[in-house]
């Protein structure tokens, strides 16, 4: 199957948990502070001990080093880390100009001092970082928990028009639930150590795919 499939991860204390990720889809996840949404992300990328079989695109993580895995199953975080003195020291080439105008950002940024950057300027830098790797499948940990409305739209905007262009599967945490609504095909809340489906999120977007959980 094209896409991340997931068969009966144990993480943490969680489990059995599976879910299949459409090549293109976008999926949300919402659950109470402390549920495990995290640590989920972080066993699928390979971060955390976990148990289970986790495919992208027909190749299973245990046939590849989590180097090479990490590379195509790409993990925002949270809470970005940063280790040089300047933004476009972490970046490999130079930044994407469409792209950092669309997040609300014009060329001199690559010049800026990473210990000057706001929160919110840290989480939407850190995304373009994450995507210039162009990672088929996405992790994104509340990627736009630190914006105001207006970069909120810009960033949703931003993801949308990627995904269109890119078609990589995204798993979206969000404790946002208007906003998983807006931007993903179904919704899911995990809790009480598992993971189900939120038959009350609005399915807004034009591709519907059918549960697999
Ligand atoms: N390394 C660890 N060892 C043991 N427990 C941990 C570890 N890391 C996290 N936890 C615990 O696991 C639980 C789930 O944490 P997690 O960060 O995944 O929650 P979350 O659903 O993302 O919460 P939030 O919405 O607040 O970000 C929490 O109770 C946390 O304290």
């Amino acid at each position: 199957m094209n896409g991340l499939k997931i068969e009966n991860l144990y993480f943490h204390t969680i489990g059995p948990v599976s879910l299949s990720v459409a090549k293109s889809e976008c999926v949300g996840i919402m659950g109470p502070s402390g549920a495990g949404k995290t640590l989920f992300l972080r066993a699928i990328a390979d971060m955390d001990p976990h148990t289970g079989k986790i495919f992208l695109n027909g190749t299973e993580s245990a046939q590849i080093s989590g180097h090479q895995w990490r590379r195509q199953v790409g993990l925002l975080p949270a809470e970005s880390s940063w280790w040089l003195d300047t933004v476009g020291e972490h970046f490999d080439k130079n930044i994407n100009k469409k792209w950092l105008s669309a997040v609300g950002f014009d060329a001199d940024v690559a010049k800026w001092e990473i210990s000057r950057l706001s929160s919110g300027e840290r989480q939407r830098l850190a995304l373009l970082r994450l995507l210039a790797n162009r990672p088929e499948c996405l992790l994104l940990d509340e990627p736009t928990a630190n914006l105001d409305p207006e970069n909120i739209t810009r960033v949703e905007k931003f993801l949308e028009t990627y995904q269109r262009e890119n078609k990589p599967s995204v798993i979206w945490v969000s404790h946002d639930s208007e906003q998983l609504s807006r931007i993903s095909t179904r919704c899911f809340i995990l809790k009480n150590k598992s993971l189900i489906i939120n038959h009350k999120s609005q399915i807004t977007n034009e591709h519907h795919f059918p549960d697999t959980v």
